[in-house]
């Protein structure tokens, strides 16, 4: 809702009142509705100030009205109604003005913003735009370059930065209601012609043309095939070359188009699942408001590798102090010069000062004693992390959290090697680990509730959208990308190119294909797990058929490939060649194609043309499947969880919402049906198989994603 009251004699005072954020909800449309045309027909009042209760002007529309049936009075309206007042009406702009928030404050005549405040306009990131005039109003504002960045990123600025454009008249660092209030008494008899915005002429540039072209490559480039960017340069088009109320149509219809889009509902479930993700519950029930977390002041990193420098910087961009330990003086001296480096770039771009003296480099493990919490980042090999967790156990003081970062090891066998298991979690960090956003927070069978809302909390201050997972072989994300990426050898064995199959991947709006990821990330990391499996065994040595292993289909590509030194782009040759060892670009590679036809024709196979169709079901749905597998066995505890680590550390396309979400919007039983297929024709590939909580959902007609968890609540109390 919204409060009307009179303040210093004659300003009206209208305070939006919807916590947390104030979002423009039915019932806060109609407040605002009632008070504006009870302040414009009160005599007493000849201004009025918009503020929200609580320091938040107002987080925008209310994204939960989205999904239902749309009341009250709509937006536009009453923008407009505010706009055409005869008495002048200030927004007081404090917390955050964003989407249909600051298209109210647009609408009023007057802009002041506490100097920390938040503006933007993000509903592109919501598979939406600007839809109650922001589009038309901005460019009209502050030009059409600056509306096109805003609207089309959904970034949001700073007061200050807000000034400078000219979205804001004024910041101050005092009580902005106190001086909106004091703005409004002032500007109460002025003239309001040249206020209202959409009355404006939208500022031209010489070549609106090459300008439009240039920013529509721009964001099809970036998009990866979501429409909601594109939409928007459309729509600020039509307010750069059309009269207000024709590109207010043009903005409606465009709208109508994303509204009732897939990816509008796919980028809003992100939304909402990402804030799920932050109120973890271990399957004991353990969750913020039962395990506190510890506070953290010192903090110790092992290991300065790449994983040990990227933790390093994300934890001294905190301001925690921080202990880096690396036995190598060799590796320790170039570990500081480069975590210099990256923390000086890092402060450069931000314009701070670089917290370089947050770190203390030492070669000795026991100048760790004195820490709250200890992550290590040595070499991924079980021998090494144990003999780390039984000297870390054995020198840091008693109640030392100690986290590992281990991307798939057995979180509760290294917690046995320690006094205190019940302090032992997985923080897993994905590269570069101080730019990406995810972090798994593994719990094991004893780790305390308390060690993972410290590890979660920590995460959250590193900037980190952390997920609470259960311990199992590659935990949630890696666990379920070695069927994805066993599926893609087969399809090379069968015919497929890594060219083809990545374009097919790529299209579908991965940043990069699988053979691409797997050159940036090494192909000798895939065969190290795999010889420590015994799968990669050189096939002189083996004694089995090599293209199969425990009666299942294998592919030996991968391991064929590191047996020839390419190792990806590190070597200069993986599944593409590379300029030189280091190069990012990947080029198609002849000797690759002549070494599939070679392999081909040794084991009898016959190459076929493999669609893009087959390519995305065989490669996705598996990994879906093995998504079903993990909510079953409880290691994740909702979809939720899954498609938040498959959107923020695995390039997964957030217009298609993540993985369980995709399956959903396919159809589930889509999804089961052509997983059914494939394993007919491949019955030697376990993966494919269907899981069992796939054909529950199905059976129970599949219901939508946000109630799977009940589904799963009853399947678990029936084992
Ligand atoms: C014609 C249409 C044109 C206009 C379209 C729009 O305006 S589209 C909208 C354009 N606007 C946006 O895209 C802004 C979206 N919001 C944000 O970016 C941030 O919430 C924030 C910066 C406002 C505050 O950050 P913070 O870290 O302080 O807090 P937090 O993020 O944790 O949220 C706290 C709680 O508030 C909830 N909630 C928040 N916003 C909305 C909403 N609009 N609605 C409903 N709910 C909302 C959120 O779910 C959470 O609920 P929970 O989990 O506690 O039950």
């Amino acid at each position: 809702m919204a409060l009307f009251s009179r303040v210093s004699g004659s300003v009206g005072l209208i305070t939006l009142q919807n916590p947390p954020v104030n979002a423009l909800s039915a019932a806060v449309r109609q407040g605002i509705v009632d008070s504006v045309k009870r302040a414009l027909s009160d005599p007493e009042v000849k201004s009025v100030v918009i503020c929200g209760e609580n320091g938040v002007f107002c987080g925008g529309a209310d994204i939960k009205e989205f999904g239902g049936n749309m009341s009250g009075p709509p937006l536009i309206p009453m923008i407009h109604a505010i706009e055409a007042a005869n008495k002048p009406v200030v927004a007081a702009i404090e917390g955050s003005a964003l989407g249909g928030g600051l298209e109210l404050a647009l609408g009023c005549h007057y802009r002041i913003a506490h100097s920390k405040a938040r503006l933007g306009l993000p509903e592109v990131s919501l598979g939406l735009l600007p839809a109650a005039g922001g589009t038309q109003r901005l460019p009209r504002l502050i030009g059409v370059p600056a509306a096109l960045d805003l609207i089309t990123t959904g970034r949001h600025i700073t007061a200050a930065e807000a000034l400078q454009l000219g979205i804001v008249d004024q910041v101050t660092k005092q009580s902005t209601v106190n001086a909106a209030v004091n703005f409004a008494l002032n500007v109460a008899e002025k003239p309001l012609d040249a206020r209202r915005i959409s009355t404006f002429p939208c500022p031209h540039s010489s070549d609106l043309d090459a300008l439009f072209e240039e920013a529509m490559q721009k964001v099809q480039k970036s998009a990866r095939g979501a429409i909601a960017p594109v939409a928007c340069v459309q729509a600020v088009r039509a307010a750069a070359t059309q009269p207000y109320n024709q590109g207010m149509e043009r903005e409606k219809e465009l709208m109508a188009t994303l509204f009732t889009s897939g990816q509008a509902r796919a980028l809003q479930y992100c939304f909402f699942a990402q804030r799920a993700v932050g109120k973890w519950r271990m399957p004991n029930g353990a969750c913020w408001d039962t395990s506190k977390p510890r506070p953290v002041h010192k903090v110790a990193v092992i290991g300065l590798g790449t994983m040990g420098r990227g933790i390093l910087v994300a934890l001294a961009q905190t301001g925690l102090s921080v202990v880096a330990v690396e036995t190598q003086e060799m590796q320790l001296m170039e570990a500081k010069q480069a975590v210099s480096g990256m923390l000086e770039r890092g402060a450069k771009r931000r314009g701070v000062v670089p917290t370089l003296h947050n770190i203390t480099y030492s070669q000795n493990i026991k100048s760790v004693a004195e820490v709250d919490l200890v992550i290590e980042a040595v070499f991924e090999d079980m021998a090494l992390k144990e003999k780390v967790f039984q000297q870390l156990s054995a020198v840091c003081k008693p109640g030392t959290f100690l986290c590992t970062n281990t991307s798939a090891l057995d979180i509760d066998h290294l917690a046995s090697q320690t006094g205190n298991p019940e302090l032992v979690v997985g923080m897993h960090f994905f590269a570069p680990a101080h730019v990406m956003k995810l972090l798994e927070v593994v719990y094991g069978p004893r780790s305390s509730p308390q060690a993972v809302a410290t590890a979660m909390h920590l995460g959250k201050k590193m900037g980190k959208i952390g997920v609470a997972v259960g311990n199992c072989r590659g935990f949630v994300g890696n666990r379920m990308l070695k069927p994805y990426i066993e599926q893609a050898f087969f399809l090379l064995e069968e015919g497929g190119t890594p060219e083809k199959i990545d374009q097919a991947l790529e299209e579908f709006g991965f940043p990069m294909g699988v053979f691409k990821m797997s050159d940036l990330s090494g192909l000798d990391i895939g065969w190290r797990v795999r010889k420590g499996d015994g799968l990669a065994e050189s096939s002189a040595a083996s004694q089995q058929s090599p293209r199969i292993r425990d009666g299942r289909r294998y592919s030996p590509l991968g391991d064929l490939l590191c047996e020839q030194g390419r190792f990806g782009q590190k070597t200069g040759h993986g599944w593409y060649q590379y300029d030189k060892p280091g190069s990012q670009l990947a080029r198609s590679d002849p000797w690759l194609h002549s070494f599939l036809e070679g392999y081909r024709a040794q084991h009898g196979l016959v190459a076929r043309r493999i669609d893009q169709q087959e390519v995305l079901e065989r490669c996705l749905y598996v990994l879906i499947n093995e998504g079903f597998r993990i909510l079953e066995d409880g290691i994740a505890s909702g979809p939720e969880d899954i498609d938040i680590i498959y959107v923020f550390g695995y390039g997964w396309p957030r217009h298609r919402g993540g993985p369980m979400f995709y399956a959903g919007m396919v159809g589930l039983a889509k999804v089961l049906e052509r997983l059914e297929h494939y394993h007919q024709a491949h019955p030697d590939v376990p993966y494919l198989q269907p899981c069992s909580l796939l054909r529950r959902l199905v059976a129970s007609g599949s219901p939508p994603v946000n109630t799977w968890k009940e589904v799963i609540k009853k399947v678990r109390s029936q084992l």
